[in-house]
């Protein structure tokens, strides 16, 4: 299977060789408009298959997309240090006018998964220019805060001494400042947060969570205050999406999607727990939220349609 990377910068790049690493697809090309970037990280890349999967990683054009299951797009700017993602919005727009016509006409069967920031407005803005070339919104979907979702498992799991696999616990909402930590769905080994707290006597309280949701919401800040991008958590989370995808895995991913009439939401892309499969998207699950968390994910929803409003696309 064919699978191709648009943007192969830190993250692009790193996607491509986490998906080398997990033997996800058989052919990866990689396209970028600095065509020398894109010929060295396949080279570097490739010289990894011995020690992993056998694949294939190239540098195209364009044109090369042909036959592509999913294309990753990553191409844009990334935030400095102190930036929030939402400034990145008008640049990437432009970027974006560029590369996803391009996409859709060598590629128009292709899956488009986007990761480019803010990656919820810009998975919006992929499903109008893919949708002028035909392509249907169900085949369009961000990394939304699946990345995020992952650091509050990690983070959860660390605190209470459980691997972060059997720990459940979404981030819902814009990826960003207003996401959305959904503790009152937390389950651990198929408890709930509070249940497994008594039976291991741990103590999850006020302060402890207060200081689990600012690492998750500032993870990205702190990471690039030290050392300028975030990529292999994003790396990470891109393959298992694209496995998903390739292989209908039909996993519940919070990805970013085009939402119509969900929790009162319409037309507007944001992350909540979807169903994935081979076709795209499925459809968002049902999560029983509490009033906090209801009026916190409204609340993230009217910054995610604000900014996309602002584009008049
Ligand atoms: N969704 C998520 O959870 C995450 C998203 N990101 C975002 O991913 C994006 C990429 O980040 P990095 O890889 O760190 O940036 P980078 O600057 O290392 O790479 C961006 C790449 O895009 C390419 N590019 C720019 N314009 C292009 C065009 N018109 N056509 C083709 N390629 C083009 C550049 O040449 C460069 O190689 C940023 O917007 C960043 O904020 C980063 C981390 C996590
Ligand atoms: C940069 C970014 O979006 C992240 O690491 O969450």
């Amino acid at each position: 299977m064919k699978v191709g990377v648009v943007g192969c910068g830190f993250v692009g790049a790193t996607a491509a060789y986490a998906m080398v690493m997990d033997g996800v697809g058989r052919q990866i090309v990689l396209v970028d408009l600095d065509r020398q970037r894109a010929e060295a990280e396949a080279n570097d890349i490739m010289h990894a298959v011995p020690f992993s999967h056998p694949m294939s990683v190239v540098s195209g054009e364009y044109s090369d997309l042909a036959g592509c299951r999913v294309v990753v797009i990553a191409a844009g700017v990334s935030q400095k240090p102190g930036e929030t993602r939402l400034q990145l919005l008008e640049r990437n727009t432009a970027v974006f006018e560029k590369v996803v016509p391009q996409i859709a006409q060598h590629a128009p069967q292709a899956i488009l998964l986007v990761a480019t920031n803010p990656v919820d407005v810009m998975t919006h803005v992929t499903v109008k220019l893919a949708g002028r070339c035909g392509i249907d919104e169900s085949r369009v979907l961000g990394s939304g805060t699946t990345l995020d979702t992952a650091r509050f498992r990690t983070l959860l799991g660390r605190q209470c001494g459980i691997d972060a696999k059997h720990v459940h616990a979404y981030v819902i909402g814009e990826h960003g400042d207003s996401e959305v930590l959904t503790w009152s769905c937390a389950t651990v080994g198929g408890m709930r947060l509070n249940e497994f707290q008594k039976y291991r006597d741990i103590h999850i309280g006020v302060a402890e969570k207060t200081e689990i949701d600012q690492k998750v919401r500032g993870a990205a800040y702190e990471i690039i205050s030290g050392k300028g991008a975030t990529y292999y958590g994003i790396g990470a989370a891109l393959s298992r999406i694209v496995d998903v995808l390739i292989h209908d895995q039909r996993a519940i991913l919070t990805i970013s999607a085009r939402l119509h009439d969900v929790l009162g939401l319409s037309d507007v892309t944001i992350s909540l727990p979807t169903l994935v499969g081979g076709q795209g998207v499925i459809s968002a699950v049902p999560i029983s939220l509490n009033d906090e968390e209801t009026a916190a994910f409204h609340a993230s929803a009217a910054i995610v349609r604000e900014a996309t409003e602002s584009l008049n696309l």
